[in-house]
Parts: structure tokens; sequence; C-alpha cells
């Protein structure tokens, strides 16, 4: 290197730490070898604690979450990916992230990822009841399948009961409204308390039962207990069991069903108990489709009052393709994309496919595209061959979706016939669907 190009060194370095988005590169082994100011704030690290760490150590990734090691691993680079996960401090980030192999004479050397921080986003528009600040009450829940009317009626009666309840449910189903709901109904006048699990320490365990323990009476909401590690589930019981009188109502949410969970040693047993007087179970938005339109146009009236938008509904082939889709992130993948859609939208009534943002029309594609049969899998002279791996992806694909039909969608029951970790089931399964 000639020492001009070593003289723009302290340049390169100034543009790097100053830029408005996060920037880390790791060599060809994984380790950290650029860590700018930006990616510093988002991901709440100091830079010394980077030092000479790999990136799985780093965070609390599972190592196919990782787009820089994916990206390391295929030297193809990943394009506007979305991703949340949970730092080492423990909050929730949510970047969408660009990352890309470096080659060096045609050999990779290592590769970047360039982060923009969509956090603050993100919360404010996936809580929009709470952004009209109009306490949530059950008339706001829209409970249009026998399924969610019976799961408004067992929360109506465990109010009477006064007994702690569990909230059960995929993410996004609303577990969140439904506890405030409740506490709303049953006296919303006394303090509530929502506890994210996701982001506590130890240190605000002692500060709940601090501030808690110098009131009669309150809500207590615990959210997703299950992500919680089981040392601090112990204290979390620990301090919950003090707690317990009178007047004090009780609320957890977890996103698994808790036998799987207490099996896989996720949730602790006591805890559980702690909580299960009164279960509710909250299905997926797949399994109650007839809420789908309900939902669309209660959002789009809201919508119209709040900020005077023209939308007034969706387009035949729109709710056919909305009706189809699964919606693995449930009704907030759903609200999230009524969002974009209607801050897009200028002066048309209905949402129509044009305006479908490309991400969600490559989804629905490869959906309608893609429904395997089991014929596809046979040799046939006349049929053109398919690469080998294309038809392996398919069979997996196909034979994986006809396991978890044969064992009622049930994780653990698959993954067991299948002689594989539900950890991999898993992944499988989220690989399959298009999520990253
Ligand atoms: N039945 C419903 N009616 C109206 N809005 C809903 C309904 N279900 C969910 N939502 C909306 O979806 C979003 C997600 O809901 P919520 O936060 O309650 O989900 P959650 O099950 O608690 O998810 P997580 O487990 O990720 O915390 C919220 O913005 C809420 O407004």
């Amino acid at each position: 290197m000639d020492s001009t190009e070593q003289s723009l060194f302290p340049l390169y370095e100034f543009a790097v730490n100053h830029a408005g988005v996060g920037i880390h590169a790791v060599n060809r082994s994984g380790r950290t070898v650029i860590y700018n100011e930006k990616m510093k704030l988002i991901e709440g690290l100091e830079l010394d604690e980077v030092g000479d760490r790999t990136i799985l150590e780093l965070f609390n990734f599972e190592q196919e979450e990782s787009t820089l090691l994916k990206v390391l691993q295929s030297g193809k680079e990943q394009l506007n990916v979305k991703q949340t996960y949970w730092n080492r401090k423990g909050y929730e980030i949510t970047t969408v992230n660009d990352t890309y192999p470096v080659f060096l004479h045609g050999e990779l050397i290592g590769a970047v990822e360039i982060a923009r921080d969509v956090t603050a986003l993100e919360k404010f528009v996936l809580h929009p009841l709470r952004k009209d600040s109009v306490p949530v009450t059950f008339n706001q829940i829209v409970a249009v399948s026998d399924e969610m009317k019976t799961v408004i009626s067992t929360a109506k009666k465990a109010i009477h009961a006064k007994l702690p309840l569990l909230l059960i449910g995929e993410t996004g189903t609303g577990k969140d409204l439904i506890a405030e709901s409740v506490h709303n109904e049953l006296s919303p006048a006394r303090p509530y308390y929502s506890f994210d699990c996701h982001r506590s320490d130890p240190a605000m365990f002692d500060r709940l039962s601090e501030d808690l323990n110098t009131l009669e009476a309150f809500t207590l909401f615990c959210e997703r207990i299950d992500l919680l590690s089981l040392p601090l589930q112990q204290k979390l019981y620990r301090v919950l069991k003090d707690m317990e009188q009178d007047g004090r109502l009780f609320i957890a949410s977890i996103g698994d069903d808790p036998v799987e969970l207490i099996a896989e040693g996720s949730l602790m047993k006591e805890l559980y108990y702690f909580f299960a007087s009164f279960t509710i179970r909250i299905p997926p938005l797949r399994k109650r489709k007839e809420d789908i339109m309900p939902f669309i146009n209660s959002y789009l009236t809201r919508r119209k009052k709040r900020f005077g938008t023209t939308l007034e509904g969706v387009s035949k082939e729109v709710e056919h393709l909305f009706l189809s889709y699964d919606w693995p992130g449930n009704i907030r993948e759903l609200e999230f994309l009524l969002d974009e859609i209607s801050s897009m939208a200028t002066i048309q009534n209905s949402i129509t496919y044009e305006m479908l943002p490309l991400h969600f029309r490559l989804k629905v594609d490869e959906m309608t595209n893609t429904r395997i049969q089991a014929g596809d899998f046979i040799v046939q002279p006349q049929k053109d061959l398919l690469p080998l791996d294309q038809y392996l992806r398919e069979a997996e694909e196909y034979y994986l979706q006809k396991a978890m039909k044969m064992h009622n969608d049930n994780i653990t029951k698959t993954a067991q016939a299948l002689g594989m970790s539900r950890q991999n089931l898993q992944y499988r399964l989220r690989k399959m669907k298009g999520e990253k």
C-alpha cells in the first residue's frame, strides 16, 4: 500500500465513525474488525466490549440468525433484511440491514453489515391503539370468529374470578390487548404495570418488588415470561409469591404451548402454576381467518377518522390474497402491512394488488406458485428435470408440510417423528416461510 492511500485512513475512519448508519465488519473468521459509533448506539455496546469477540459471542443469536455469518458462509449479499433481536444488555432492537461479502483478488476476506435502526419506528407503528392514547377495552378487540369470541368470554370470566391469568399465543395475536382490557374492565382506576420480560435485568426485579409492595391494589402484566432465563424466572416467582394478596391481579403471557416449554426447559413449572388458575389460548390468525376482513375494516375506519384518509376497503383480488396468506406474524403483521400501504396511499378508496409492498407481493407470489404436490417429485420422461438443489428443497418442504399436518401442527411431536430437534425443525419451517 502506498503512502497516499495510508494517509487517507484517518479520513475513512472519520467518515465511518460519523456515518448515520451502523457499520459492522467482520473478518473471514467472524471476528469484529470495524464497529462504528452509530452501531454502538444501536446495539447498546461499548467499543471495548466488542473487542476481539465473534458475533455469536456478542449477541444472543442462534448461528442461523446472523446475517453477517450467513453472508460469510454463502459469499452472497443480503439486502433489506429486517432483524429483531436482543442485544447483550437485553434491549430489543429492530434494524433493516444490507450485508455484503468483501472480496480481495477474488478471495473472500470478510463481510460488512450496514444497519438502519428502525426500533423507534416499529414501536410507534406496532401499537396504534396506544398511539391514540385510548385506554384499551374489549370493545376495541376484533373478535368475529368463534375462537376469538370464546377468548373474550373466558377473559371476562377471569375478571370475575379475580385469579391470575395466563395468556398463551404466538407473537402478535393480541395478548397484550387482552391483558389491558381485563385490567380496564376490572378497575381502570388502579395502577396497571406492564413488565416486559424481554428487557429486564436482575436489578429490575428488585425495583419491581420495591415499587409494587407499597401499593394495596394493582394489575401486573408480565409479558412473555418464557423469554426470561430460568434463574430470572425463579427470581420473578419469589417476587410474585411475596406480593400475593387480595386486590392485586397478576397476568402473564407466553408464546408457545406451556407443556412444550416446560418439557424443553424454557419455562419454570412453578411459575407456570402461579399464573395458570385461568389459561386462555389465543389462536393464530391463520386458524381464524374470519377476523381478517373485520380487522381491516376497523383499521381503515380508525385511520380515516384520525387522519382523514380515503381508503375504505380492499379489492376482491387483495381480499383473496389476504385470506389465503398464513400471517406468521398474526394481526401485528397485518396491521404493519396496512400501516405501510395507507402511508403511501393518496386518493384511492380501495387497496389494490398494485398498492401492496413488494416484499409482501413476493411472499404471496411464492406461496401461490409453490403449492407443491406429491406428483411433482415423480420423474417422468416428458417432464424437464429440476436442478438437484431445487428438487431437494421442494421435497423437504413437501415432506415437512405433510409431517406437520399429520401431527396437527405440533412442533414437538413432528420433530420427534422426524428425528430432529425442535429448534432445527422450527428453523427449517421459518426458512420455508421465507423468514430470515
Ligand atoms: N383482535 C385484535 N383486534 C384489534 N387489534 C389487535 C387484535 N389482535 C392484535 N391486535 C393488534 O396487533 C398488535 C399486536 O398485539 P399485541 O401486542 O397485543 O400482541 P402480543 O400477542 O402481545 O404479541 P407479543 O407476544 O409479540 O408481545 C397490536 O398493535 C394490536 O393493536
